[in-house]
């Protein structure tokens, strides 16, 4: 394990950091809680082993400090022990009101110490594989089922976050509406199954000049989402105007150029999409005006031929 030890006396923690380490443990140890403080802050703990009377900073404010630093972080909670001269029962009460696990005399026996060291590391491999569990639920939750891409209410999420900046800021904000063309024609004719393997190319299409905007620096911040059924968004917060209409045309050729076939797509032969591309410079009124806006030009792209985008 990885221990912070966290004891003002350089002797004792010396003999305590010799102990720990022939037993094979990893040691880092602050002088006093603002030191423990900051080696919290730049690394991992497995354990916290903390001395209670301190100069200063005792070990109950330091406990209370390191864990109010871990609830910004859901699920982190670094177990905490108690190592101190005085095990009264008013020490233990207010050792566990200030966020410690347990509480161990100095005076115990190195197996006592060693014993709650184990129980203290399995909640914490515990924790962390909760923590992990939870990231991966989190992110099955935003994602679309089909294509991986952002979902409709991870989407609008974000957008209302993004949104709300850019109108404070006054900062240009783009939306691009992306529709497969004669979509339902390729379902009738190729299946449903090919139809989803269209879909998921299209998604995986958008993704990447999403990522090209993204590195080139065109449009930093760039992400697409499935917006529902066929219809796919690309929101790009903060781009200069004009940039909008580069990633339309970007995108109506890309995906062109994966050569789908699509003999009942008018007569292109193959998959394509119509685009309705809004900018909105600088940000101000309601999102859903943004939406409304990107969709009527996506049907004037439509109602114009398709395979094309239509921008403001
Ligand atoms: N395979 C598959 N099809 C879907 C999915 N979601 C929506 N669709 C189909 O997409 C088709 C959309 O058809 P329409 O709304 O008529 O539009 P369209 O045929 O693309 O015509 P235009 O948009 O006017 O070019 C419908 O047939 C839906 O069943 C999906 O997840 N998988």
């Amino acid at each position: 394990m990885k221990i912070l030890l966290v004891d003002d006396s350089r002797a004792i923690a010396m003999v305590t950091t010799a102990r720990l380490e022939s037993f094979g443990h990893e040691v880092k140890h602050a002088i006093n809680g603002q030191t423990a403080i900051d080696l919290f802050q730049a690394e991992r703990f497995d354990l916290i082993l903390m001395d209670i009377e301190m100069p200063g900073m005792n070990g109950f404010e330091t406990t209370t400090r390191i864990r109010s630093l871990e609830g910004h972080e859901p699920w982190a909670w670094t177990p905490i022990i108690f190592v101190t001269a005085t095990d009264s029962d008013t020490n233990l009460v207010t050792a566990i009101e200030a966020g410690g696990d347990d509480f161990i005399s100095k005076s115990s026996p190195e197996s006592v110490l060693q014993a709650k060291m184990k129980a203290m590391s399995r909640i914490a491999a515990l924790r962390s594989r909760l923590a992990l569990a939870n990231g991966k639920l989190q992110d099955q939750a935003n994602r679309d089922g089909l294509t991986g891409l952002l979902n409709r209410r991870a989407m609008d999420m974000r957008v209302d976050h993004l949104w709300e900046m850019a109108v404070q800021q006054g900062a240009p904000f783009s939306l691009l509406m992306v529709d497969v063309d004669n979509f339902k024609n390729f379902n009738d004719h190729y299946g449903h199954q090919a139809g989803d393997e269209c879909l998921c190319a299209v998604a995986a299409c958008l993704e990447k000049v999403a990522e090209q905007a993204n590195q080139d620096q065109m449009a930093p911040g760039v992400f697409a989402a499935r917006y529902g059924g066929e219809e796919f968004s690309l929101i790009i917060p903060d781009a200069a105007p004009g940039v909008h209409v580069g990633i339309a045309m970007a995108i109506v050729e890309a995906i062109a150029a994966l050569n789908i076939r699509h003999d009942w797509n008018a007569d292109w032969g193959r998959v394509t999409v119509s685009v309705g591309a809004m900018c909105m410079a600088p940000a101000s009124g309601q999102v859903n005006q943004m939406f409304r806006l990107a969709d009527e030009l996506l049907y004037k792209a439509k109602e114009s031929g398709r395979n094309r985008h239509e921008a403001n």
